[in-house]
């Protein structure tokens, strides 16, 4: 029975659950795949206390993993996009398969990385850079193969929704949240990739390239995060009747595609609503199979570490005839985002005096935009001469709302900032 000997360069969160996964699996792997597949050699900054790798070779130097003739596949999970890059491109020119969990690497240099593995005759694969341990890739290019996808929507990034379920559910800061999800091991180095949207921009654009066969370049998805989002605008939402979610979206529209992450409230019934802590879930949907929900842990050591070594495992099955996945198609259009349709919830302070609540009204109806609700909230004292005001619309055009917007802005019976939330209720 051949060996497969695995490099494993990084032993943090994700690395130390590999390195456990295969101690505690090695027999069921070996079973599955019909070969022994061991861990033959480790680069790593510093030991870990979360695994045991006393009998494997141990280097200071990852580069020595990617020139180490004794290694035939090189699992990158140090992160980052610049030393993780060229550790990447070493062992595929070493003729080495690669696997990575390293969502911005592939965001932002996976077109290149894509074309050298077929250069090289070799694999390179990601599952567990979207989504954590939820097969999606496998999902999207194998199980819904036969579909024109639509649309992605989904909850993917797993720190951020640990947040907003912490706020939500225990009524926990947004810092105590942050640090907790720190400790699980959930969020990125740089945390700001977690809160600010970027880590599940990345994610959204490998999911849309895969989805629809596009290679969107990095950068072409608008990013907002959470940091923004404030306890009362969770509670406003709850009144409402929604949660608030940070959500991926990415649609096929007649003349081009749109691509956003941002928060959103979303209708409490909506069963991405009640995906909590660090947990992810994906919506697709396809023409032939409709709507289809992937669920499951979005990060952490383990459930990583499990898509992981889903990747080696096809890779060891199927060796050279395993393909790259990558979008082959040419590029596609992506719609500005004031080109999305969406309901909006506002939250402001408006001066308490006649005329003002009918002359906010105005601001929206004088653009043909109806609103569902609008509601004065209690002032924080009787002396107070302000007062909050919460409203939601009924759906219209980004552009559209943004006039409104403007005008509402302009009333000399608004005070200060407008904070925003898309409403979204179409997945
Ligand atoms: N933690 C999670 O839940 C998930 C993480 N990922 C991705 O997996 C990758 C690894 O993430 P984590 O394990 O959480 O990070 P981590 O920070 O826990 O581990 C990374 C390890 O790599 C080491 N390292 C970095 N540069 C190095 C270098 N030049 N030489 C030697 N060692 C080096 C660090 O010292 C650290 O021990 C990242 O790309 C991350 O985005 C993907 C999905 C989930
Ligand atoms: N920081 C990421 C880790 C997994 O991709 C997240 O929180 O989702
Ligand atoms: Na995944």
């Amino acid at each position: 029975m051949k060996v497969v000997k695995l490099g494993l360069c990084g032993l943090g969160t994700v690395g130390s659950g590999v390195v456990n996964i295969f101690e505690r699996n090695a027999d069921l792997i070996r079973r599955r795949t019909g070969k022994r597949v061991v861990i033959n050699h480790i680069g790593a900054r510093s030991d870990s206390t979360q695994c045991d790798v006393a009998n494997i070779k141990l280097s200071r130097d990852i580069f020595a993993v990617a020139n180490d003739d004794d290694v035939d596949i090189l699992i990158e999970l140090i992160g980052g996009t610049t030393v993780a890059k060229d550790l990447v491109e070493a062992a595929l020119k070493n003729g080495k398969h690669v696997v990575t969990a390293n969502k911005a690497l592939i965001a932002e240099h996976g077109d290149h990385l894509f074309k050298l593995a077929e250069e090289c005759e070799v694999v390179l694969r990601y599952e567990a850079a979207v989504a954590g341990g939820i097969p999606i890739i496998k999902t999207l290019t194998e199980g819904l193969s036969a579909n024109e996808i639509h649309s992605i929507v989904g909850i993917i990034n797993g720190t951020g929704n640990f947040i907003l379920s912490a706020m939500t559910n225990e009524g926990k800061t947004f810092e105590s949240a942050l640090a907790e999800a720190q400790r699980l091991g959930y969020a990125e180095a740089d945390p700001t990739f977690d809160v600010e949207g970027i880590d599940a921009a990345h994610k959204l654009q490998i999911l849309a390239s895969l989805g629809f066969d596009k290679p969107f370049e990095f950068g072409s998805v608008s990013t907002e995060g959470i940091s923004k989002i404030t306890p009362a605008d969770i509670e406003y939402a709850k009144e409402l009747g929604y949660r608030i979610k940070h959500l991926g979206i990415a649609r096929r529209r007649h003349h081009g595609f749109e691509l956003r992450v941002h928060p959103a409230l979303v209708p409490v019934k909506h069963s991405l609503a009640n995906v909590d802590d660090a947990l992810n879930a994906v919506f697709l949907y396809g023409d032939a199979v409709g709507g289809v929900l992937s669920v499951g842990a979005g990060a952490g050591s383990e459930p990583t570490a499990s898509a992981v070594i889903a990747d080696v495992v096809d890779i060891v099955k199927a060796g050279e005839a395993a393909r790259v996945i990558r979008p082959k198609q040419t590029k596609g259009k992506v719609l500005p985002l004031e080109d999305a349709e969406s309901s909006y919830y506002i939250r402001f302070k408006a001066i308490d005096k006649a005329g003002v609540m009918a002359a906010i009204t105005s601001a929206f109806s004088n653009h043909g935009i109806s609103l569902e609700a609008i509601s004065q909230k209690e002032k924080q004292s009787a002396e107070d001469d302000q007062v909050t005001v919460v409203l939601l619309t009924h759906g219209v055009r980004e552009w559209l709302f943004n006039q409104a917007l403007i005008d509402l802005k302009a009333l000399d019976g608004v005070v200060g900032d407008i904070a925003m939330i898309r409403v979204e209720t179409r997945f």
